[in-house]
Parts: C-alpha cells; sequence; structure tokens
C-alpha cells in the first residue's frame, strides 16, 4: 500500500472508510443532485481575469450538489455528510468547459495530502479500545485538523441556502497581464439558513435532495460567485489558513439553477469534475492540495466506470 501514489491512498482510504468499494459511486461525495442553469458574469469580473466566462453575456452551467463521504446513502443531516459540496461546470463559448470545485467549509483539515492521508488513515485505525485512538492522538498535534473537524456542522434548510467556499486560491489574470491570486466564496441569493435541532433530527434521509427539485418548482435558485483576493504575506499555498475578512472580494457574477438535469444519473456516473480544468486567465496556485486532487478523482473516477 505504501508503495502507491498518495493519491492513491487516499482513495484506498475513503473508500474503506466508506465500507465501499460502492460499484459506480465516487470515493468521496458519492451522494449527489445534478442541475442545470447559467451563469451570467458581473461588470467587475473582467478586471479580475480575462477567462472567457467572465466576458461572455452568459454561459451554460451543470452544477452537482453532493454530501461528503463515499456513502452512496448518507442521510442529508449526518454529520459525516460534511462538508457540502458545489461542483459547478461552465460551458465557454469555444466548446470547451472550466470548473470550479467547492465546499460548504471555508477551510481544510491539513495543507499537504500527505498530512490529509495521516488524519484519514487515523480515522480508520479508530473505533478500538486504545485510548487515546489514533484520530485523538492525531487531533491533539494537528491543529488545523482539530479545528475542521469540530466546525459546526450546520445542516442547511437547502442547497440553495448553503454559503460554499473555494479553500485552494487559484491565480487570476486580467486582459491588461495583472496578476491576483484569490480563492471562491459562493453565497446563496436567498441567504443562508439552517436547520434548528429539533428539525435537523428528524430531517428525512433524502431531504436536502427533495427540496431542490421542489424549490426550483417556485422558480430559480440563485449564487452571487467572488473572489477573495490575497495580499501580500497571506498563505496563498496553505488550505488550512484562512485569510482576513477584511481582504478585497470582488462580485463575479451570478449562478442561476434553474432545472434538475434529466439525465443527471447517467452524468454524473461519466464525469469527473476537475478543479483544475481550468481556462485562460485562470492558473492552479502551488497549494499541493488542489494540485493533488485531479490525481485523486481520477483514480476514483477510473474506479467506477469499471
Ligand atoms: C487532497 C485532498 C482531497 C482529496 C484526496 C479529495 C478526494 C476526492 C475524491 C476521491 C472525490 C471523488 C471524485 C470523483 O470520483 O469524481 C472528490 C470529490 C469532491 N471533492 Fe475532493 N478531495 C480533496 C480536496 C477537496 C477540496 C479542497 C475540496 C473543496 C474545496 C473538495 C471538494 C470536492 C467536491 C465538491 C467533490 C464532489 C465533486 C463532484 O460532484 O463530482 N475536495 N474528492
Amino acid at each position: 500500500e505504501a508503495d502507491k501514489p498518495v493519491t492513491e491512498q487516499l482513495v484506498d482510504t475513503l473508500t474503506k472508510l466508506s465500507g465501499g468499494p460502492h460499484a459506480d459511486f465516487r470515493a468521496n461525495h458519492a451522494k449527489g443532485l445534478v442541475v442545470q442553469g447559467d451563469f451570467v458574469p458581473a461588470a467587475s469580473a473582467s478586471s479580475v481575469s480575462k477567462a472567457a466566462h467572465f466576458t461572455a453575456k452568459s454561459v451554460p452551467v451543470t452544477v452537482r450538489f453532493s454530501n461528503a463521504t463515499g456513502v452512496p446513502n448518507i442521510p442529508d443531516a449526518n454529520g459525516n455528510s460534511f462538508p457540502k459540496g458545489m461542483a459547478i461546470r461552465f460551458g465557454l463559448p469555444d466548446e470547451s468547459y472550466t470548473d470550479i470545485v467547492v465546499i460548504s467549509v471555508n477551510g481544510f483539515p491539513a495543507a499537504t495530502p500527505e498530512d490529509f492521508l495521516g488524519l484519514l488513515n487515523a480515522v480508520a485505525a479508530s473505533g478500538g479500545d486504545a485510548k487515546p485512538s489514533p484520530v485523538e492522538q492525531f487531533l491533539a498535534t494537528h491543529p488545523a485538523a482539530l479545528k475542521f473537524v469540530t466546525t459546526p456542522k450546520l445542516p442547511p434548510v437547502s442547497f440553495g441556502t448553503q454559503p460554499f467556499f473555494g479553500v485552494n486560491a487559484f491565480k487570476f489574470i486580467n486582459a491588461k497581464g495583472e496578476v491576483n491570486y484569490g480563492r471562491y466564496l459562493i453565497a446563496p441569493v436567498a441567504g443562508a439558513a439552517y436547520l434548528d435541532k429539533a428539525d435537523a433530527d428528524k430531517a428525512d434521509p433524502d431531504y436536502l435532495m427533495n427540496e431542490l427539485p421542489a424549490r426550483l418548482k417556485q422558480g430559480a435558485v440563485q449564487y452571487r460567485i467572488a473572489v477573495q483576493l490575497a495580499e501580500a504575506g497571506d498563505a496563498i499555498n496553505d488550505a488550512t489558513q484562512t485569510w482576513p475578512a477584511t481582504r478585497k472580494v470582488v462580485e463575479l457574477g451570478t449562478l442561476s439553477v434553474r432545472n434538475v438535469h434529466p439525465q443527471g444519473t447517467a452524468f454524473e456516473k461519466q464525469t469527473m469534475f476537475n478543479p483544475l480544468m481550468l481556462t485562460d486567465g485562470i492558473e492552479a496556485s502551488e497549494d499541493p492540495i488542489l494540485l493533488a486532487r485531479p490525481g485523486a478523482y481520477a483514480v476514483s473516477f477510473g474506479r467506477r466506470l469499471k
């Protein structure tokens, strides 16, 4: 096992933690719902990036909302179903596409894939009689992981009331060649809203997956996509470190989800969202977590196609 690339070991441990393998499903964020809509850029978007979806009039989007873990039927209010996920694919005017893949927590438990594997392996090794357990030992020596796992897991009223965060930084380049590093912030236009404990305790296991189609019958579900820009000295390549809320935030545009994807189940099986599927005007940072993601996703994707 230790001879395998860390990305493959990560997928193996995620699979083990979910009681898998679960044929046809993702090794993480297995339970999801695919919807469609469009994105209309804000006038300010081109000041940050020359990317085609920030200068076009409007582009089509396909979005997959998801629960964490590789458990395909995890209840939507279950603590392990956090963070929630949102994967967005923008269709570009030249027929290519670019993706944004974000979570409902502003931060990550580990700065490197090796450290993330350490956390997951410690979780997998826990549950026995050892005190402190391997995961307790890991958390005692890894403050970022402790912060992440103790972040309140608030079940949203709807995917349409859940904010999402890019966590990893990207390098944005505008038409003048000016460079900024930034992280995506995605805010629901309906505002953030969560279930209280009583409602969460009695929530249907599929309440989120059922709520969104019902909400879409009343009209579009919208999000404002923005980017928080780093200042000199901010940690660009460490997903465990959030930046001060005082950093400049530039509006990129409005995403409107309009309908459930008519062939969502086939689409999600055949599709790998990829945070490094970028387009001219957006480049990867050197964040090792970001750089590890496509490799891990590809292992999971390859296994579900088998
Ligand atoms: C080294 C760190 C990470 C590992 C090993 C990892 C692993 C995975 C794997 C194996 C999948 C399934 C992909 C597929 O089969 O198509 C996945 C999906 C996903 N990941 Fe990660 N991930 C990592 C970091 C992140 C980060 C930092 C974010 C967000 C900021 C994120 C958000 C998501 C989302 C939203 C999905 C679902 C995508 C979809 O709907 O297709 N992950 N992850």
